[in-house]
């Protein structure tokens, strides 16, 4: 007989927090990526640490960058283990170009090219618009779009332009109907979809595919822990998903790797939305799903 439909449950993978899957079975062909080279930003936690697993496993070598060197030290050792392929960790600041600078010269030494350019770094939390300093709203801002911005245009200047390449932008469906306490991340997600659009029509010719990811909620990542997946979850509420349910890690990789590999070689400045059909209900508004009050001194 076949299993029951799970509904709502964490699937088995996602049972660990950041750690790599003890087990895993090939949709895709072993060989998709073979050779190839992905620079991942953000790529030693969450949703990218899962992305630069599920690309080693396809062959690919990878690049995982971003600010806190220890973690993705530990990281790529990891990764190195169940995949058997070379992981670099290299320490940048997404708001810094001279430090994307930097590693992409570290990477392009180590490896000879960069295939794949992965924009997954980001920052967000639950603020009320009213309690949002403008530093905050203009962080959040600096990392996820001109974060995205400076290492779409670093890993073009120095490589892409040249030889072609594809670009894979994080972003979230949490804009699409606008969402209580999400306007800075909300508006960053957006101009990055619109980013993937003019980078996909000017960079086209030099043979640069550009396309966005837009996950939907998480779990077993910072992105849901911050923004009360675990409470919603426990109280019902992806009963509003028509998937019934959260995401998972795996599931947001498999997107990106159809996104990044040859299996979409005629797609370019698409939005895959992979948010088991969230944004299409009504009632997806976290504030008032979890009961958060806009009081104006709530730092959440
Ligand atoms: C997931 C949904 C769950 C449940 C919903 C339930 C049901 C809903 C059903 C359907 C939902 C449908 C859709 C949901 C879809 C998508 C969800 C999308 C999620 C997206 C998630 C992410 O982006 S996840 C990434 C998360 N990870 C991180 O944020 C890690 C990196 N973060 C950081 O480094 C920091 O947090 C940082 C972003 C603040 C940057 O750090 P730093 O540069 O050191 O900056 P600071 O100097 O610390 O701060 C700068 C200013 O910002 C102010 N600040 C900092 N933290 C806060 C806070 N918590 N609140 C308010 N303000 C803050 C800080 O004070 C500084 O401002 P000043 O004015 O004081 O200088
Ligand atoms: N989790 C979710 O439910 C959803 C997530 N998303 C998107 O998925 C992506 C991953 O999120 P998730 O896995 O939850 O979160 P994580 O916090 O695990 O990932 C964010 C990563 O970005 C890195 N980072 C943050 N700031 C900078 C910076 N200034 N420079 C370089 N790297 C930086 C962090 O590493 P370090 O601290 O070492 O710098 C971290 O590894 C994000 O783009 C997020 O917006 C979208 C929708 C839903």
């Amino acid at each position: 007989m076949a299993e029951p439909r799970s509904k709502g449950a964490l699937l088995p993978e996602d049972v660990d927090f950041d750690d790599c899957l003890t087990s895993y079975t090939h949709i895709y062909s072993p060989d998709l990526l073979k050779d190839q080279v992905a620079f991942i930003t953000g790529g030693g936690s969450g949703i990218g640490l899962r992305i630069a697993e599920i690309f080693m496993r396809h062959g690919c070598d990878t690049v995982i960058a971003s600010r806190n060197f220890e973690k993705l030290k530990e990281a790529a050792k990891k990764l190195s283990a169940v995949s058997g392929r070379r992981c670099l960790p290299l320490c940048l600041d997404v708001r810094q170009p001279e430090s994307i600078t930097a590693a992409v010269d570290d990477t392009l030494k180590e490896f000879g090219k960069i295939d794949i350019l992965i924009n997954n770094a980001a920052g967000n939390f639950l603020c009320p618009a009213s309690s949002l300093s403008f530093n905050a709203f203009k962080t959040v801002m600096e990392i996820d779009t001109m974060g995205t911005f400076n290492t779409s245009k670093v890993v073009y200047e120095k490589y892409f332009q040249t030889h072609g390449g594809n670009i894979v932008n994080i972003s979230a469906t949490l804009g699409y109907r606008g969402q209580g306490l999400q306007v800075h991340a909300g508006s960053a997600k957006a101009a990055n979809d619109a980013m993937t659009k003019h980078l996909a029509v000017e960079w086209g010719p030099s043979g640069v595919r550009v396309n966005a990811l837009a996950p939907g909620p998480v779990s077993g990542t910072e992105g849901f822990r911050r923004l009360g997946g675990p409470r919603g979850e426990a109280a019902g509420l992806f009963q509003s998903i028509p998937l019934q349910r959260a995401g998972n890690k795996t599931e947001m990789a498999h997107c990106a790797l159809f996104l990044a590999s040859r299996a979409s070689s005629y797609v370019t400045g698409a939005i895959l939305v992979a948010d088991g059909g969230s944004w299409l209900t009504s009632a997806n508004d976290v504030s008032m799903l979890l009961g958060i009050a806009s009081s104006k001194s709530a730092k959440l």
